[in-house]
């Protein structure tokens, strides 16, 4: 059967990446998606942002929805302390076959674990079945138009506390309004936008964080 090109992106990381070296992977990953074919990996530009509010927030517990290939699973883990744990919900069986295979390759599964489903389902099961708290420190990148019933579910199921902070790919392109609209106007999060570009591409896009007051 032909190759997927998420097949495709994680072959390459096999045969020319660094086995144990997330760095490397996410190189890798980066230099395929911006010169063979593009992919929506968050990248390098947003990745830096992404980089930096991980260092300030220094997170314990972490969730991420919508995993895809893995890109920014294996980029959050490299940079969580021995200790954290990062939850990535992807629900596309194929897609969490990838990025099962390319987590393992960085070296960084004992940091992340993978759950298959959707966010909806799995969400209200993150207390009972996978033993969370709270979330220090949520991502979305998944479907646009979940952003917003998600960050309410969250809400609701107590899993946010003073401090937890969610952030936001793509909220300029493909753009995720009725998140921005909600999340700017309720004054329980402190929002921030970091301007930045599509990546692999020159096109605007910003990320946006908002920190929970409690
Ligand atoms: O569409 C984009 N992302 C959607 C990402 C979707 C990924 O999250 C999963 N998913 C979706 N709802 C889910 C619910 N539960 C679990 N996984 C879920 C999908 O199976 C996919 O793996 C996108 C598009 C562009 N772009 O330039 O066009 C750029 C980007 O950075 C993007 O992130
Ligand atoms: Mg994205």
């Amino acid at each position: 059967m032909a190759q997927s090109k998420e097949e495709r992106i994680l072959n390459f990381v096999l045969q020319n990446a660094v086995r144990g070296d997330p760095q490397s992977v996410v190189d890798t990953i980066d230099k395929y998606c911006s010169q063979k074919e593009w992919a929506m990996n968050v990248g390098a530009e947003k990745g830096l942002i992404l980089d930096k509010i991980l260092e300030e927030t220094k997170p314990s517990v972490l969730l991420e929805l919508g995993t895809y290939c893995g890109y920014s699973a294996v980029r959050i883990a490299r940079l969580l302390k021995p200790s954290a744990r990062l939850l990535t919900i992807e629900f596309n069986p194929d897609f969490a076959a990838i990025a099962r295979q390319m987590i393992e390759f960085a070296g960084v599964q004992d940091k992340v674990k993978i759950v298959e489903g959707s966010s909806e389902t799995i969400i209200p099961q993150l207390k009972k079945k996978h033993e969370v708290d709270t979330l220090d420190f949520v991502f979305l990148d998944h479907w646009k138009d979940r952003y917003l019933p998600d960050t309410i579910l969250l809400l609701d199921q107590g899993l946010l506390r003073k401090g937890s902070v969610i952030l936001a790919d793509n909220v300029i392109f493909p753009g995720a309004p009725e998140f921005i609209k909600y999340i700017r106007n309720n004054n329980r999060f402190e929002c921030t936008n970091y301007p930045s570009y599509v990546e692999y591409m020159k096109v605007k896009d910003a990320m946006e964080k908002a920190v929970f007051v409690g």
